[in-house]
């Protein structure tokens, strides 16, 4: 059974990821991209759905033994974990070499102290644990067939297969250190090149070092932005630029429950925001690529404008639901595809603009497709802003006038009409800068409750919602404005946990809520960190602080955060790693460095 969502660690190759747990088991990998078949999707089932676990030999009727101790090898994506055993240490490096040719798995084992007998069991199931390939020896190598796909397992340690899975045991004593990998090839194509893995290893070291030597920030939260960076690097896709919201489907926002979706695409908004804090920290080229990809998945009539894009800028999102799979401790349905890129959410908008207004303001040389393309989603909310929609929560209930999207619609406008006074684009700036007022004026009309001194979640509702925390931050109203400080206390108090996180919205537990779902989800870590930007922008930097160091102690042992949290059972839940808490992490560090609001 796969371990809890924060037993596990990322490694990947800019491509497609996998996750590996403390059990030294790889139990969820998809190739050759982040969207393709899993041919391990253990973390959605169990073992018959593939895995590949690599760690000191155990008897028949124990449980894996769980590493002692695991790090990443200082600023980079390769992964070692130590296990202590009765008959000495050793341990086990995994990574995915950033490539253009076949993608790879490698797994370096390396006896620390004793001899200690190891155990290498993998089986390799395509179509997500559906497909049990043909496996078959190629000279030294092993190869796995099915369809379109084949993979290639290359190790000088001897192999065996039993119980449709390979098998391989071998002892390793101090200093000796034998390499392990698994490289995809279409499956016409034959054999790809066979791995090397000491070399594979010095490369990859080379090119996170060069990476991370780039970043501009140096603050007290060094630690934590570069593991953060290091994620969102890790969740773009290097041949087009899109950035995945997460490299996992599926992992239920409720342990159980239903709330369980795709999140291996682009989503304009988690792109956006992923980019600001790349730029923010002197991250010029993914923004570079991302415009381009945008450029591409965005091209045509912006009637057309969809939320949420393949890695590639695909269209068809279609979802659907695996059935043979169990679900993460049985939460289903497994779901692939996103019904929610159909959607209209008019917040997108908003923060596309900003990002590209961001990229002119530290420097990103001029793009006049792109300002054109800008031009277009601006005239587009001129007919479409007072419309409404799913919102940035994709509701799967009915549209509403959800306040956030107005906010970021008023965004879009802004962001255009600085544009045009800075003479980077052309435009109409008297009536855009009346559309801006108009937007503002609306919201606060409609969507703010005087009795209660908050902005609402859509207009004329009493809920609440913490997306409303963004208003400050988007530079809507000032931050001593009183609505937005009543709205920033009136959050706190009706959507905090009893552990002081924040949740989007209010759910209905066994009835169909604002969101037209049923159950309860965790704490939003976005939210929550959102909420410790507001506070210290409103003055209250001590709080601000200490809800930020709660949430860093939030992430797993290696640095890395899911969607959520859940407050009853204290642990992590959606899908890992997930974009869209490491980016408000960034900002948020970035806020209290500013500030000078770090320390004991
Ligand atoms: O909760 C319902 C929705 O949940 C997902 O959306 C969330 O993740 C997106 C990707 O990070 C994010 O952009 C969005 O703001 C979040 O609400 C899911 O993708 C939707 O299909 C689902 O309706």
């Amino acid at each position: 059974m796969a371990g809890r969502i924060e037993d596990y660690a990322l490694i990947g190759d800019m491509q497609t990821a996998a996750l590996v747990g403390r059990d030294g088991s790889a139990d969820w990998l998809c190739l050759p991209r982040f969207d393709s078949h899993a041919v391990f999707a253990a973390l959605l089932g169990n073992e018959e759905h593939g895995f590949w676990r690599l760690g000191p030999a155990y008897g028949r009727d124990a449980e894996p033994p769980r590493a002692t101790r695991r790090r990443y090898k200082g600023d980079s994506l390769i992964l070692e974990q130590e296990w202590d055993t009765p008959r000495g240490t050793v341990r086990v490096i995994d990574f995915m070499p950033p490539r253009d040719g076949a993608p790879q798995l490698v797994r370096i084992v390396e006896g620390v102290s004793g001899r200690v007998p190891m155990r290498s069991a993998l089986r390799m199931r395509f179509s997500f644990g559906w497909v049990v390939p043909w496996v078959h020896k190629v000279g030294d190598r092993i190869a796995a067939v099915a369809g379109p796909d084949s993979v290639w397992l290359d190790t000088p340690a001897d192999t065996y297969g039993e119980e449709l899975t390979t098998y391989s045991d071998f002892t390793v004593g101090p200093g000796e250190r034998i390499g392990m990998a698994i490289s995809w090839e279409p499956s016409h194509k034959g054999a790809p090149p066979v791995a090397e893995a000491e070399e594979a290893l010095s490369a990859t070291e080379e090119f996170w070092r060069g990476w991370v030597g780039q970043c501009t920030y140096h603050g007290p939260y060094r630690e934590a932005v570069v593991r953060s960076l290091i994620t969102l690097k890790a969740l773009t896709y290097a041949p087009t630029g899109g950035i995945v919201a997460a490299p996992t489907t599926s992992l239920p926002e409720e342990i159980g429950g239903s709330r369980n979706w795709d999140y291996r695409y682009t989503w304009l908004r988690d792109a956006a925001i992923t980019l600001s804090s790349l730029l923010r920290t002197g991250y010029r080229e993914e923004a570079r690529a991302w415009r381009e990809w945008l450029l591409r998945a965005v091209a045509g009539d912006p009637q057309n404008l969809q939320i949420m894009y393949g890695i590639a800028g695909e269209r068809e999102l279609g979802e659907t639901e695996l059935d043979w799979l169990p679900g993460y401790e049985n939460s289903r349905p497994v779901r692939i595809g996103n019904g929610a890129a159909s959607q209209l959410q008019l917040d997108v908008y908003g923060e596309v603009t900003e990002a590209l207004h961001l990229a002119h303001m530290t420097g990103l040389a001029r793009n006049d497709h792109a300002n054109l393309l800008l031009l277009k989603l601006i005239r587009y909310l001129e007919d479409h802003w007072d419309e409404p929609d799913e919102g940035i929560w994709e509701v799967r209930g009915p549209r509403r006038h959800f306040v956030h999207s107005k906010v970021m619609a008023w965004v879009a406008v802004d962001r255009a009409v600085k544009l045009i006074e800075s003479g980077e684009v052309d435009g109409p700036l008297d009536r855009w800068r009346e559309l801006r007022d108009d937007i503002h004026r609306t919201v606060c009309e409609r969507g703010y409750d005087k009795e209660r001194n908050t902005f609402t979640q859509s207009f004329g509702s009493k809920e609440l919602d913490a997306s409303l925390l963004l208003i400050p931050q988007m530079g809507f109203l000032p931050p001593d404005d009183k609505r937005v400080i009543g709205t920033v206390e009136a959050i706190q108090r009706e959507l905090s946990t009893p552990d002081g996180f924040i949740l989007r919205y209010p759910t209905a537990g066994d009835e169909p809520g604002v969101d037209g779902l049923r159950g309860d989800e965790g704490a939003f870590l976005a939210c929550s960190f959102w909420m410790a930007d507001d506070l210290a922008m409103i003055g209250r930097v001590e709080e601000a602080r200490r809800l930020f160091e709660r949430l860093l102690a939030l992430r797993n042992d290696v640095g890395l955060l899911a969607e959520e949290w859940d407050p009853k059972l204290k642990r992590q839940v959606g899908n890992f790693p997930q974009a869209f808490s490491h980016v408000p992490l960034i900002d948020t560090a970035l806020r209290l460095t500013a500030s000078g609001a770090y320390g004991g």
